[in-house]
């Protein structure tokens, strides 16, 4: 006899299709069991209003673990960048996978890059984080850019350059890549020019925490090095008490002497969408062998961010 297939709640949207997908197939691999995806509409696939009048992008979660502590799926599948810091009772990341580019990306017109963009250039971003960041490097160098702000699902974002509406958006790189349209990027911004949401480029796959079995089958996913760098990310954010939608970047990674690795870097930044003022730090610790020292790390760029005046640039609640 065969067990039951597993089933796999998902967005329908092409992101999550995809990425629902990829993880199915590696739990295939790794339980010998079917999966079956299962489409569930949140909230946010239909609603028009604008998404920071909705409470952020949270609204994409909801539906989906309403489905798993129902029991109407088994796991799911989120953008960890999407998940609030909070995790709910009775549910439980059994993996963060091997993450994804966790850059962010210009689709700009005639292949130009972001430094190659002309004066007024319109930049389709909905994200206060991506606007802080690309006026503040704008300011910095001289360049005049317009920040327009824009939301909508990947395509209808490239869309408005396609169609000659904006001169180039920025994107989540792992987003592109994962539906198939990385090679329409013109330029991967680098962190020190745009630190990504804390979690970019990773999923979560998540479970009823009663499920042992599951659980346990579905941590064969999990990458330790990607959920440490996470953990010391979304810490930061949870500690500078920002929602979801906060203007916060961060990224953590490694530090290598050679080849041999030395330390976790974690790198920390929230700033006015006009980029008029960043407050931007970054701390080391060792490499994390424990949650405890990936907490740590986000606790302490924490505090020293907020010492330096990070809580009074907050405020703004958006995309
Ligand atoms: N907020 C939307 C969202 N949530 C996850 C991704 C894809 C990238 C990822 O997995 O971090 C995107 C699109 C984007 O920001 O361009």
């Amino acid at each position: 006899m065969t067990a039951k297939a597993l089933r796999l709640g998902t967005r329908r949207s092409k992101l999550a299709m995809a990425q629902s997908g990829h993880v199915a197939e590696a739990v295939r691999q790794v339980t010998g069991r079917e999966v079956e995806l299962v489409e569930i509409t949140t909230y946010g696939d239909t609603s028009r209003e604008h998404l920071a009048q909705i409470g952020g992008t949270g609204v994409f979660v909801t539906a989906l673990r309403d489905a798993l502590l129902s029991g109407e799926v088994d796991f799911a599948v989120h953008s960890l960048k999407d998940l609030p810091t909070a995790q709910p009772e009775g549910l439980t990341v059994a993996a963060i996978p091997v993450r994804e580019d966790p850059r962010d990306a210009l689709v700009a017109r005639d292949g130009l890059a972001f430094t190659e963009l002309p004066d007024g250039a319109r930049v389709g971003t909905g994200s206060p984080r991506r606007m802080a960041q690309l006026n503040a490097y704008a300011r910095a160098h001289g360049l005049r850019i317009e920040t327009v702000p824009i939301r909508g699902n990947i395509d209808t974002r490239i869309g408005y350059v396609e169609k000659g509406e904006l001169d180039a958006v920025v994107l989540a790189a792992a987003g592109l890549n994962r539906i198939g349209r990385g090679a329409e990027v013109t330029d991967l911004l680098a962190p020190d020019v745009v630190l990504p949401a804390p979690g970019q480029g990773a999923l979560a796959v998540e479970c009823t925490a009663t499920d042992g079995a599951l659980t346990a089958a579905l941590a064969e996913l999990d990458d330790p090095f990607t959920r440490a760098a996470v953990t010391a990310e979304r810490t930061l954010l949870a500690a500078l008490e920002a929602g979801c939608s906060a203007p916060v970047g961060a990224l953590a990674d490694l530090l290598a002497d050679g080849q041999i690795v030395k330390e976790m870097r974690l790198r920390g930044v929230v700033g006015t969408t006009d980029g008029s003022t960043l407050v931007q730090l970054s701390t080391t610790g060792p490499v994390p062998s424990s949650e405890d020292q990936a907490l740590a790390l986000g606790r302490e760029l924490a505090a020293e961010m907020l010492a330096k005046g990070a809580a009074g640039l907050m405020g703004e609640r958006a995309l």
